[in-house]
């Protein structure tokens, strides 16, 4: 596609932690690669949000929704950015009007990461060893598969994480593969957990590029670095979570798969103590992904007792 003269550069919004510059980076490179532009055509703007700003809260309590998206959310409406990238996995289900994910870029690994000084595999932990986690998630998960360890909470960045590890806060914690994929920091994983034994949160993995509804130079830009199946599969995932009313105060897990042309979608909640969980799947035509996301929600809804979801 050719771009006119006076083309300015794309501002590209996105937090400043070194994983969220790195996913910037990477959209700056496949938009270099599809229109054949050089970096000037680009100027990356990192912008602070609330969820860097707290740093010594579980993200539960400081308020839920879109800690890591409101400000950016706003500089896009405000046009002090024209695209924003984002961990879809932060990303509330709902966009503010006027705004929109315009493309997905190709998937990473979705699977959680075992990181650990002390033991190869999650089943090597000892009975009573320490793990630290602020995802409500991998918490409920945890206690439920393994009610013998201690969890507490754990936030900051990799490198954070990793020294509270050396320092024994913890003896074992959990990452996003794909985060230290991007990273280049694949070594700090000691193995993967399998979607069978953790089930990923919903769009684990994925970054979305949000941007104004009815902006026609950027639609024709996003559409042509879109990545189909990681689409699809997050319609599907999303929709799920949609339904689901997900929140941070609400541990959810889902994943779809692409199995020849069928969509292939796993899904469950959990009570916060991991004393019960709710699985289910669902199979069915890919176009249909966000019917059969929804169609799954309801299938856990009905048989999740009356106080499930209580704790809300
Ligand atoms: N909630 C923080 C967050 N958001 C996205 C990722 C990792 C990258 C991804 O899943 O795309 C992480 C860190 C983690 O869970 O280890």
């Amino acid at each position: 596609m050719q771009l006119p003269d006076s083309f300015n550069p794309l501002k590209i919004g996105t937090r400043g932690s070194p994983l969220a510059l790195a996913q910037a980076h990477e959209t700056r490179a496949r938009l270099m690669a599809a229109f054949d532009l050089m970096e000037d055509a680009f100027e990356i703007v990192v912008i602070k949000t609330t969820g860097d700003r707290i740093q010594d809260r579980p993200l539960s309590q400081i308020g839920g929704k879109g800690l890591f998206t409101r400000e950016i959310e706003e500089a896009l409406l405000d046009r002090y950015i024209d695209i924003a990238v984002h961990s879809m996995k932060d990303m509330p289900t709902r966009q503010p009007k006027g705004l929109t994910i315009g493309c997905y870029l190709p998937r990473e690994d979705v699977r959680d990461a075992f990181v650990s000084p002390h033991a190869l595999r999650l089943a090597d932990l000892p009975n009573g060893a320490i793990v630290g986690t602020s995802s409500l998630r991998r918490r409920a998960q945890l206690a439920n598969r393994r009610p013998d360890l201690k969890i507490v909470e754990f936030r900051g960045n990799v490198q954070t994480r990793m020294e509270k590890l050396a320092n024994g806060v913890a003896h074992a914690t959990f990452l996003a593969m794909a985060g230290l994929n991007r990273l280049g920091l694949a070594d700090v994983a000691n193995t993967m957990i399998e979607p069978e034994i953790m089930l990923p949160a919903v769009a684990q993995g994925a970054i979305g590029i949000e941007r104004r509804v009815g902006d026609k130079r950027v639609v024709k830009m996003l559409q042509a670095i879109n990545h189909k199946p990681t689409a699809q599969r997050l319609a599907a995932e999303r929709a799920f979570l949609k339904k689901l009313d997900g929140s941070c105060q609400t541990p959810i897990a889902g994943l779809a798969l692409i199995e020849g042309n069928q969509l292939w979608l796993r899904g469950e909640i959990l009570r916060p103590d991991g004393s019960e969980v709710i699985r289910g799947e669902i199979r069915g035509s890919i176009k249909d992904g966000a019917s059969l996301g929804r169609d799954l929600a309801e299938v856990l809804l009905m048989q999740a007792p009356k106080d499930f979801f209580s704790w809300k």
